[in-house]
């Protein structure tokens, strides 16, 4: 998978080269690229911001400033195999879509991201218009809060991506395990965990988990998955297609 980020901070983005995204860029599964948008301006300051149309506080980004900037990554980086390739532009803004698991593995699908970061009170909302007839452009939420810019989120749809990609992940079937993952779990949240050793500070392991039984276990995970999504997210139950509570009340 090819990411482009264009952002005023790159800088921002040194995390990505640690970790398991960092491992994925050894092997070439991921190919980030980092573009400074101030490379695109034309005055002495480097200017990207200017003053709201309406009035009201803070900054907006420049419609000209992103325009240059996104043509010229997305010419730059369309693969000799296929000039006609086009990115899939993902804007991180508190005004978007959720952000979910499901969002994650659709992107996880994609050859090529392009992520524009806002800043200020965010990007001339023309530069989306502009991009939405010719590119797919996703605007996204990571939660209901404002942050300073939008490069803090990139890191997390890049993380959230990049750890469902082929050989990313050490063991590949932790995805499937995940809360948000398809299957028996879906939308439940993960149980407790525990390791070695099987005493810990008088703390007990639960006595199923070290009996060998594993349909016995299977069930008690899955129980203790329900039991902490009622306590902690009742809404993501109503999620669950019917069997999957009926299974749930059949056993309880
Ligand atoms: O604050 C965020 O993005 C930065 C941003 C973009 C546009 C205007 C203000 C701030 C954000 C919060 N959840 N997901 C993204």
């Amino acid at each position: 998978m090819r990411v482009d980020i264009i952002s005023i901070f790159p800088e921002y983005f040194a995390p990505l080269d640690v970790s398991l995204v960092g491992k994925a860029r050894e092997r070439g599964t991921l190919d980030i690229r980092l573009h400074q948008l101030r490379d695109w301006t034309r005055d002495v300051h480097k200017t990207v911001d200017d003053t709201p149309y309406g009035g009201g506080p803070g900054m907006v980004m420049k419609p000209e400033i992103w325009g240059e900037a996104i043509d010229a990554v997305v010419e730059q980086g369309r693969p000799e195999a296929d000039p006609a390739a086009l990115p899939r532009m993902i804007v991180p803004t508190p005004s978007g879509r959720p952000f979910t698991q499901e969002v994650a593995l659709d992107y996880a699908k994609e050859p090529w991201l392009l992520f524009t970061p806002a800043r200020y009170e965010g990007i001339d909302s023309r530069v989306m218009a502009e991009y939405g007839s010719r590119l797919r452009v996703d605007e996204v939420s990571i939660g209901d809060y404002v942050l300073a810019g939008g490069e803090a989120a990139v890191l997390v749809i890049v993380e959230a991506v990049g750890r469902l990609l082929p050989g990313v992940l050490g063991n590949a079937c932790s995805v499937a395990d995940d809360s948000f993952a398809p299957g028996a779990m879906a939308n439940l949240l993960e149980g407790p965990v525990y390791t070695k050793p099987p005493v810990w500070r008088g703390h007990e392991v639960p006595e199923i988990l070290l009996s060998g039984h594993h349909g016995k276990i299977a069930r008690w995970r899955r129980d203790e998955a329900f039991r902490r999504t009622s306590d902690k997210r009742p809404e993501l139950l109503a999620r669950l297609d019917s069997d999957a509570l009926d299974a749930h009340d059949r056993r309880v």
